[in-house]
């Protein structure tokens, strides 16, 4: 292993005493066999050194994304250099810079044991010089004091990156070093080997978890579970707000707009992102699993929503999710909901919004894109959506960068007209979203990379949860529902709270619940 990166350090050494600034090192190598679920476990515990002489700042730790059953599971621990760009040129302006650090960089794959130059096509998906992290949700918006440390495009390029394919092959471990012209190759090479044997040591052995258990556990009564950490569900509200917003679209303002409630819970105690973690890993195994630790900040969720995906052969997926309805728990009763969603023109016309906007969006990024003519079902733990999946082939040229600029946010997380549904937030919404809703995920020098909306996600600091939901309202709106809905889609999230609290709270005494207010599911 150290001989690979000595050789991407020695490369990288001269390039960057030829253009007279440091410049990125990159070394690929196999790392066998590694359990995805243990591997995110693990890496959320690993204490993140010390960045390189690079470009670092010191917000970001880690970035870990599993993405449905199809993979691969990424997983970026230590930031060694950071792309940030802010206002309205953000997606053009993270994407320059990330040109640019490609070029100058020096990537060696060592695949079979002979090393080759890196920069090309034909590389594994998310190895190399890859990009993670997020555009926050509106650049336009003052920043709360919670978000106030993201920029408005935020991305690392990770010390370390696992890439762990979904089937049997075996994992990469890429090694990204900022290297100096002044840089002691030898040293820098064997100090970046042995902490990258320790990760995958920690990984696959100390650090595993026990397997992750699918919890059978019905969601939590009312009153029962996180929920009696809530001080404030703050219904009152947002009740309001959702009357204003049925009211702008009877005026003809706008034809949908979803808003979003911000859920406070404090813990008994500081709450611990693996425990949470392997709490959650098991809920929804289709949806997207992510952990973000940025600053002090954690940010995790499971979302079932896909922006955009893009490989390097052109391939566009996308969807649109929106329409929505609860479980039950007998077989008859759960169909009833799902014909209602079916046949409600409520939920068809909130559907029918996003997925107009995803076609229009998308074809003038496009050769060819396939819309199904009628939504599907998809069925989560707590609720059941409308979806439809679109696919299409990318013009020559065009990133997912570039889709991800043309699709945020959709209709399923905005609104439409979008101009009007943003202006009407802004005025109406009581917080400023940061990265709930917004755009996560990562891209490669290969021209493959993959966005996923943040929803079903919470941000956590210490004992403290804030868990984020929205709703689509239309012109028949009832705010009731949307409250019910809104509680619907926070049920997961909760659930992991305090399974994972559980988890974590090896000797730990729990304090009994405070501030419990009774609530309505
Ligand atoms: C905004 C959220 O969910 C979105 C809104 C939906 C709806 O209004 O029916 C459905 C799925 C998501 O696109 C959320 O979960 O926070």
């Amino acid at each position: 292993m150290a001989r690979a990166i000595h050789l991407a350090v020695e490369a990288a050494r001269k390039q960057a005493r030829a253009l007279g600034h440091p410049v990125l090192a990159s070394a690929v190598l196999p790392v066998g066999r590694l359990d995805p679920s243990a591997a995110f476990v693990g890496a959320l515990s690993w204490p993140v050194h010390a960045p390189g002489p690079s470009r670092s700042a010191p917000g970001w730790q880690r970035f870990a994304l599993a993405a449905g059953d199809e993979g691969p599971t990424i997983i970026g621990v230590g930031a060694e250099w950071t792309l940030t760009a802010a206002g309205d040129a953000r997606f053009e302006e993270i994407q320059a810079r990330f040109r640019r650090l490609v070029e100058v960089s020096t990537i060696l794959r060592d695949g079979n044991g002979d090393l080759r130059d890196g920069h090309g096509d034909g590389h594994p998906a998310a190895t190399g010089i890859v990009a993670l992290g997020g555009f926050r949700y509106d650049p336009h918006r003052s920043p709360d004091a919670a978000w106030q440390q993201i920029a408005d495009a935020d991305f690392m390029i990770p010390r370390f990156l696992l890439t762990i394919p979904a089937g049997p092959e075996p994992a990469l471990l890429t090694i990204n070093l900022a290297v100096s012209a002044s840089a002691d190759a030898g040293l820098t090479a064997s100090q970046a080997a042995s902490q990258a044997r320790a990760l995958i040591e920690a990984i696959s052995q100390g650090l595993a978890p026990q397997p992750p258990e699918v919890s059978q556990a019905p969601p939590p009564a009312p009153d029962d579970g996180a929920r009696r950490w809530l001080r404030d569900d703050g219904a009152d509200r947002w009740l309001h707000e959702v009357r204003l917003a049925v009211e702008a679209i009877r005026e003809g303002r706008l034809s949908k707009v979803v808003l979003a409630r911000a859920l406070d819970v404090e813990a008994p105690g500081p709450l611990d992102p693996g425990r949470l973690f392997e709490a959650l890993w098991g809920q929804c195994p289709g949806c997207a699993r992510f952990a973000l630790s940025y600053g002090g900040m954690w940010f995790i969720g499971a979302s079932p929503e896909r922006l955009a995906a893009v490989d390097a052969g052109g391939q566009v997926r996308s969807m649109a999710l929106a329409g929505s309805t609860g479980r039950a728990t007998r077989c008859h009763e759960d169909e009833a909901l799902a014909r209602a969603l079916f046949d409600s023109p409520k939920e068809r016309h909130e559907h029918r919004l996003v997925v107009d906007a995803l076609r229009e969006a998308l074809a003038p990024l496009t050769e060819s894109l396939q819309v199904p003519g009628t939504p599907r079902l998809l069925r989560l733990a707590s609720v059941q959506h409308l979806h439809t999946p679109l696919a299409g082939r990318l013009r020559a040229g065009i990133s997912v960068v570039d889709v991800v600029k043309a699709l945020h946010p959709t209709p399923a997380v905005g609104g439409h007209p979008k101009a009007a549904a943003l202006e009407w937030l802004r005025g109406h919404e009581e917080f400023d979203r940061g990265w709930y809703s917004a755009p996560i995920g990562w891209w490669d020098a290969q021209g493959n990379g993959d966005f996923w909306v943040a929803i079903r996600s919470a941000r956590l600091e210490e004992a403290r949860a804030t868990l984020f939901a929205g709703c689509g309202i239309v012109a028949d709106s009832r705010p009731e529902s949307e409250w019910e809905e809104s509680w619907l889609k926070l049920q997961p999230m909760l659930r992991v709270l305090e399974e994972g609290w559980r988890r974590g709270r090896i000797e730990r005494t729990r304090e009994p619940g405070r501030g419990h207010l009774p609530l309505r599911a």
